[in-house]
Order: C-alpha cells, then sequence, then structure tokens
C-alpha cells in the first residue's frame, strides 16, 4: 500500500533529520516547474501536483537512505541541482513527489594540476569551480550561457554544452569519472582514468540520465590552461545563411578548432547586434588557447572566410564586447520576469542539430512551417535562430522565438504556444534526419518524440530504464514517455 503524504514526510524526517526536509507551500509550488512554465510561474499559477516534500541533502549516504526509501514504497524522485532546466525536467508529475535537492553537496573536492582535473559535488555551481580554477590559471573549458545557474549534477545530467565546445567539447568530452546512486541506494564509482576499452563507456548510462535513471553526486572533470591573454575575436556580417554554413562547414573540414563558431540568422542577428548587423545574418569566431595555435586558427579561419566575397568584416572589439555580456544570473532571470509580466511577451528557444546535408533544410523549413502553419503566427513579435555549436559532420540550430500571450490564462500558454511551436521544430527536424535535442535534454515535453529521435535503438534506451529503475521511481516523464 502507497504511503500517505504526511507518512512520507515523517519517515523522510527521520532519515534525514526534520531540518532538511521542507513542506513550506511556497517552495513546493516552486520545486514542482522549471522555466518551461515560466510565465504561469510569473503569474504564481502552479497546475502541477506539488511534491510531498523537497529534501536538502547533504552527502552521499543521504542520497543513497532516500533513494533506498523511495524505491521500496513506489515514490517518484526528482533530483535537482542549479534548477535552470529550460525543457520541464524538473517538473514534478506524480502526486506526491520527493524532490531530491543537491545542492548542498557544494564542496569542491580537488583539483589536480598534474592529471589534469578536477573533482566537485554535484552542487558546486560551475562559476565557483570554474573561478577557482581561473585564479590558478586553469579552465574547465565549459561555459554555458547558464553558469552563473547551472551546478555540476545538472549539467552533466542534461549532457550540457558551453559556449565554447568547438574546441574543448561538451560535457561528455569533459567528464572523466563520476559517483551515482542508483534507486535501490547503491552507491557506483567510475574511476578516473584518460581512456579505457574495458567494455562499453558506462559513463554514458549516467552522462544525460536527466535524473531519470539515478542520482549523480561527484564529477571529475578534466581542466585545460587558461590563456585569455591569446584571444582573438573575428565577427562578418553576410546576406544568407546558406553561405554561412558553407564557412562553417569549411572551418571544421579543414582541421580549425576555433572556440566559437556562430552564425545568427538576420532576425536573431539584429536582436544580439543591433550596432553593427545592419539586417544581414552575422558570423563569429573565437580562436583560444596557446599563442601559436590561437593565431594560426585566427589565420586559418580568414583565409577561409576571404574565399566568400559577401562576407563583410566588423571591429572585432565589437564581439568582444558582445561577447563578455552574454552570460544570464540571476539578475538577468529577475528582470525578465519583470519585463514578462510587463509586456506579456515571451521569448523560447528549441535546439536540435543536423549533419551539414540537412541543417539548411532544418533552418528553412521550420521557418516556414512556423510562418505558415502555427495557428497564432499573429502572435509571433521574432523568429529566427542561429549555429553556435558545429562538429566536422555537422551542427546545431538554435531557434529563437517570442511571442505575445494572447487571450489565454497563464497554464494555457504552453499549449497554446510552446508546445504547437517544438512540434513544428521537432517533428521537422526528424523527418529531415536531425536530432530533436541538442543539448538541453528530452525534459517532460518532447518525450512524445523520444522513440522516433531514436528508431531501433530505442530498445537499448528503454533498456536502461528497465535494468536500472525497474518501479520507475525516477523523475517520472523524462526522456521516457509516461505509457498509458
Ligand atoms: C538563461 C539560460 C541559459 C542556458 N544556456 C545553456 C547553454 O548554453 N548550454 C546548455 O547546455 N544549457 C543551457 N541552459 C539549460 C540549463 O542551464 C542546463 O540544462 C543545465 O545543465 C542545468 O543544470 P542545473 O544544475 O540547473 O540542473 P537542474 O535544472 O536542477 O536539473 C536539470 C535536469 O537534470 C536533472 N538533475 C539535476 N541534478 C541532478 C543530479 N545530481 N543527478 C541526476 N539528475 C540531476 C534534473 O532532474 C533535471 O531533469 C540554459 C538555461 C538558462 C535558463
Amino acid at each position: 500500500m502507497s504511503l500517505t503524504r504526511e507518512a512520507i514526510v515523517e519517515q523522510l524526517k527521520e532519515i534525514v533529520s526534520p531540518g532538511r526536509v521542507i513542506t513550506d507551500e511556497k517552495v513546493l509550488q516552486k520545486n514542482s516547474v522549471d522555466r518551461f512554465r515560466k510565465y504561469a510561474d510569473i503569474h504564481g499559477v502552479f497546475p502541477l501536483p506539488l511534491p510531498a516534500a523537497v529534501v536538502m541533502l547533504e552527502n552521499t549516504q543521504q542520497v543513497s537512505a532516500v533513494l533506498a526509501f523511495c524505491n521500496r514504497h513506489g515514490i517518484n524522485c526528482v533530483p535537482r541541482t542549479g534548477a535552470s532546466a529550460t525543457e520541464g525536467g524538473l517538473e514534478t508529475v506524480v502526486e506526491n513527489s520527493v524532490v531530491l535537492d543537491g545542492s548542498g553537496l557544494n564542496r569542491v573536492l580537488s583539483i589536480d594540476p598534474q592529471n589534469m582535473q578536477a573533482t566537485a559535488q554535484c552542487g558546486v555551481p560551475l562559476e565557483v569551480l570554474e573561478n577557482k580554477l581561473r585564479a590558478q590559471g586553469y579552465t574547465t573549458g565549459h561555459s554555458p550561457q547558464s553558469k552563473p545557474l547551472a551546478q555540476m549534477g545538472g549539467l552533466v545530467a542534461t549532457r550540457s554544452i558551453g559556449q565554447f565546445s568547438t574546441l574543448y567539447g561538451a560535457i561528455e568530452d569533459m567528464v572523466v569519472g563520476l559517483e551515482a546512486v542508483f534507486p535501490d541506494g547503491t552507491v557506483t564509482r567510475i574511476k578516473n582514468v584518460p581512456r579505457r576499452a574495458a567494455g562499453p563507456d558506462i559513463r554514458h548510462v549516467i552522462i544525460g540520465n536527466e535524473g531519470a535513471l539515478c542520482f549523480i553526486t561527484e564529477v571529475t572533470v578534466k581542466i585545460f590552461k587558461f590563456m585569455p591573454e591569446n584571444n582573438l575575436y573575428y565577427g562578418y556580417i553576410l546576406d544568407d545563411m546558406k553561405t554561412g554554413f558553407e564557412v562553417l562547414r569549411e572551418v571544421m573540414v579543414e582541421g580549425y578548432r576555433p572556440s566559437i563558431a556562430r552564425l545568427y540568422d538576420a532576425e536573431d542577428g539584429t536582436q544580439h547586434f543591433t550596432h553593427f548587423a545592419d539586417g544581414k545574418c552575422v558570423m563569429i569566431f573565437m580562436a583560444e588557447g596557446n599563442k601559436g595555435i590561437a593565431r594560426a586558427t585566427g589565420d586559418g579561419i580568414e583565409a577561409i572566410v576571404a574565399r566568400y566575397p559577401q562576407c563583410r568584416k566588423v571591429d572585432s572589439k565589437l564581439i568582444e564586447t558582445w561577447f563578455n555580456n552574454l552570460n544570464w544570473g540571476p539578475d538577468k532571470v529577475a528582470a525578465e520576469r519583470v519585463q514578462i509580466q510587463k509586456t506579456g511577451n515571451m521569448g523560447f528557444t528549441t535546439e536540435v542539430s543536423g549533419e551539414w546535408s540537412c541543417i539548411h533544410a532544418i533552418y528553412e523549413n521550420v521557418i516556414r512551417r512556423l510562418r505558415n502553419e502555427f495557428p497564432h503566427a499573429d502572435d509571433i513579435t521574432m523568429l529566427g535562430g542561429h549555429s553556435s555549436h558545429s562538429y566536422i559532420n555537422g551542427t546545431n540550430m538554435y531557434f529563437v522565438y517570442d511571442y505575445n500571450v494572447v487571450d489565454c490564462k497563464p497554464e494555457e500558454e504552453i499549449e497554446k504556444y510552446h508546445n504547437p511551436i517544438n512540434k513544428i521544430i521537432v517533428e521537422e527536424t526528424i523527418r529531415l534526419g536531425g536530432s530533436m535535442v541538442h543539448h538541453h535534454g528530452i525534459g517532460k515535453h518532447r518525450t512524445h518524440w523520444t522513440k522516433d529521435e531514436h528508431g531501433t535503438a530505442y530498445y537499448i534506451l528503454k533498456g536502461l530504464k528497465d535494468v536500472y529503475d525497474p518501479k520507475g521511481i525516477m523523475n517520472a516523464g523524462t526522456i521516457y514517455p509516461i505509457e498509458k
């Protein structure tokens, strides 16, 4: 028989101490959603079942004890660290869920310059780790726009990516080893080695699990030398995205590794670079690292772009200044709330990826279909996008859209606007052979397409859930669709 809400709270208090079990209604409300429902949240509307409690965890033993308790009683658990999730991964969709807050596991455990790696608990904000490293002349190389908000556990759980990914890679390229706790309370450590061929790479069961398989308690990442004095910036304006994708491809295929390689369409470019975009597309690069490598990378990029006469160079200072103000901390989140409340104008993004052969078609088709098929297209005030992470075989496309919320209750906003827009982006991308999600994770609102995304490989993905979370207590409705 399932436990009552009161019994869950009482027993949790016995496991971790009463002060660590929060049942204040306002806290529960905030813990029932993430930024996917920011419009309803801003209006004080919380339509999902409130969790029974938020447990403020302090160490791995507590994580293990709480998970084992929840597993025994079939209680849904939602892991949480920095709470910057954008795709519904933090939503509590099951009655009497327990939110496992790992932000208290916040110690940097080691910085090891000999082996060029650092170990941090899951609740260490990336910015804290990064600042500690920079003070010693090192960097993680990881710089998502949410760096001031996101914490190590969530960054690994979502397969996050940073702005310098073209050089340093995404989080899966950085993680060396991990500690994680599975639903039955098993604590497992994956050791730190440079590489091994001892069977499949089991780190990937944990990286990207979005709290749907296990709770990440500790992470070891690679570190790199930090040499900002060698940074070189390049910016260009051009007429069309097709040419921009060709340039990006050439830079990657020639083997250059700029830390930043970005291409903005005219709408998105105008929004970011009002001072010089002039209604054109914008392409930017940054080269960094060792002086000789940075210079050779910059020279190589300039030589490639010179083959495209329509690309016109802009002052590199403009790019540097823009880049230094890109990140989002609590101040920008607060300012956004005020702005949305005042104007009723919402901004969202959906990020996908595709090979070079299909990315331009994905971009064009999505924009065309949104303008022609989305029933509330008249409410859209901005629609565009950019590519910000490139690989030798393709790139991502980050669709950006703003709309006025008209004639609907706060809780209806996602059904009227966000979900139908997502549907067109996701379906068109999958149809053309791309991936429906490049770096935010599937969360809870793209699960309708998890099976289409993976095709026959869904067999493997489902096997992980069956084996590691057989009772289905981990973040129900995330990655895996809830079977009716
Ligand atoms: C303004 C803004 C900019 C952003 N820019 C980027 C960007 O540039 N690149 C990028 O990749 N993302 C970006 N994001 C998305 C978000 O910051 C990332 O997904 C980030 O990795 C989430 O980390 P977090 O600590 O906030 O996790 P949370 O929001 O707390 O959780 C995210 C997901 O991970 C799970 N989870 C959290 N902690 C654990 C744990 N310890 N063990 C297991 N599962 C866990 C949760 O259940 C949830 O499903 C941005 C978000 C915002 C708001």
